[in-house]
């Protein structure tokens, strides 16, 4: 048998970009799939209690259920889930009975090292295959390693890992790692790595992995088309192409490029995954994937803010996701900019007993330019446009909550700006505190036509017209009048927007009159049909 083997980890890892819906079918398939192309190791998905079990997701919570899209002919193969520490009780994982998984992944943090070791030391004595995952393996000092060394050499688990949870690992410390397992594991356990690819290095570091000189057997996970968390997986189409060309393997190809064509291709194009910016920074401040996901998801930062917010988190936090925490940075660092008022009651005095007419950058706003001008030469309103300047139309002000836009805009109009005071702005009209204009809907929290619509509401305005406010299509094309404007998003924060945003502007039409004056509608105010009223 070949000294390397892969493991794929499509359906465990691929699940946080999809949030694990594969659907039934297209999970046996990609099992058969992965069967047929002769991948050695196929983890199943998440075996968890924290969650109820549904049979279009790959988040198992009995062993039954995943024995039911297993194939009749396992063809030799292992099966296996992964386990974070602490979403399983022990008592709850039945003896091995050859029907369900071969093995169980167990991962875990530094900080749970010694009970994590327990609790594989008992999976192992239920007759599984146990592998030791110590997340974040960069986090242990040398002495630290050798320490969870000795005691996994203790439990004699099938297989320990080395695991680059941030995409991280340099070719050096992949290296520094490796020796320091091969001089000190126990020869029969299998030595595995696990990568992501936030610095592009998981390829690479797989082959020096395989091309070290030495007897150890060796697991390097992958995943179809890189389908995993933030920047994804080593992929396991290209890997094993590349152990068919040095190491004489006989892996086949053409089923795992029929899933990709067949099943992944749709999910990257509702959800794609891979190398990026915020992916990259990161890993850069050796933090957690998903603080570059939320800091990203914001749709509000530029890659600077994203590096100074990512400087100013302290290392203990940056191991693990924690959501309140990278929140309140984030809010903090909006609204530390000092504000800037002095025109703030003559800009009453301007809006008081007048329609506002406010102009967001949407597609309708091209595409219904006559109906705006038309109505604006026909009432007597007070023009607003926000984070851009409407070109159709002299607008009174121009409203920036969003610090790239504040840039791209002409210096010249900085006169009639009203910006929040998370924008480092000088020579405008208008700073007004960022941190008193938020909402309490997550996804919509700083949207500037919120910020904008509140604002309005602080000063007395009783009469909003609203031009250009379209919601997101997933077409990304069908989103802003000027495409250089567009900001690619995942679809789901896109359909999370239109309704924080249906839902806020429901809110805001019990305090002061609404009116949509173009379309298309993808927010809306509900139980009200003001769509024809204008
Ligand atoms: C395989 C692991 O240990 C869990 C994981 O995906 C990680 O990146 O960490």
């Amino acid at each position: 048998m070949n000294r390397v083997r892969v493991l794929d980890c499509t359906l465990r890892d691929g699940g946080y970009c999809n949030q694990w819906r594969f659907g039934y079918e297209n999970v046996k398939k990609i099992i058969n799939g992965l069967v047929k192309s002769g991948i050695n190791i196929v983890e199943c998905g998440f075996l968890t209690n924290k969650v109820e079990y549904q049979e279009n997701r790959t988040k198992f919570t009995t062993m039954d259920e995943v024995a039911e899209v297993l194939p009749k002919n396992r063809s030799e193969k292992l099966f296996v889930c992964l386990m974070n520490y602490g979403e399983y009780n022990l008592e709850d994982i039945p003896p091995y009975d050859g029907t369900s998984l071969d093995g169980i992944r167990v991962a875990f943090h530094k900080k749970d090292m010694s009970k994590a070791l327990e609790f594989c030391e008992g999976i192992k004595k239920k007759g599984y295959k146990v592998f030791v995952q110590a997340m974040v393996s960069l986090n242990y000092s040398d002495e630290e390693y050798l320490e969870l060394i000795k005691r996994t050499n203790i439990i004699a688990p099938y297989a320990f890992y080395i695991v680059d949870s941030f995409g991280v690992m340099k070719g050096k410390d992949l290296t520094r790692l490796f020796y320091i397992v091969e001089h000190n594991l126990t020869e029969s356990i299998y030595i595995g790595y696990h990568s992501h690819n936030n610095m592009q290095l998981a390829y690479s570091n797989a082959q020096s992995l395989v091309s070290i000189q030495t007897k150890r057997k060796l697991i390097i996970d992958a995943s179809i088309f890189g389908m995993g968390r933030g920047a994804g997986n080593l992929n396991t189409e290209l890997f094993v192409e590349f152990l068919n060309d040095t190491e004489g393997t006989e892996y086949k190809l053409q089923p795992l490029l029929t899933l990709i064509d067949e099943i992944l291709n749709k999910f990257y194009q509702e959800n794609y995954w891979g190398y990026s910016l915020p992916n990259y920074l990161s890993a850069s401040h050796n933090a957690h994937p998903n603080y570059a996901s939320y800091l990203n998801d914001k749709q509000t930062l530029t890659i600077e803010d994203m590096d100074a917010i990512f400087s100013m988190m302290s290392n203990e936090k940056k191991a693990s996701f924690d959501k309140e925490y990278i929140e309140a940075l984030y809010t903090n660092y909006m609204a530390n900019g000092k504000s800037y008022e002095e025109h703030i009651v003559e800009l009453k005095k301007t809006l008081f007993g007048k329609k506002i007419l406010i102009i967001a950058p949407g597609k309708s706003s091209e595409v219904e330019k006559a109906k705006i001008i038309q109505f604006a030469e026909q009432h007597d309103v007070v023009s607003i446009s926000i984070n851009f300047d409407y070109n159709y139309l002299y607008t009174d002000f121009i409203f920036l909550s969003n610090l790239r836009r504040y840039r791209e805009l002409n210096k010249s109009k900085r006169y009639k700006c009203i910006v929040t005071s998370n924008i480092p702005a000088e020579n405008i009209y208008i700073k007004t505190k960022y941190g008193q204009l938020l909402n309490d809907v997550e996804a919509v929290r700083d949207n500037a036509g919120m910020m904008l619509i509140q604002f309005l509401i602080n000063l007395g305005v009783k009469d909003i017209i609203i031009a250009g406010i379209d919601g997101y299509s997933h077409e990304v094309s069908e989103n802003y009048a000027d495409e250089q404007m567009a900001l690619i998003t995942k679809n789901a924060i896109l359909d999370a927007m239109n309704t924080g945003m249906t839902n806020l502007l429901t809110r805001f039409a019990n305090k002061v009159k609404i009116t949509f004056l173009t379309g298309p509608r993808r927010v809306t105010i509900a139980n009200l049909d003001l769509l024809d009223n204008i």
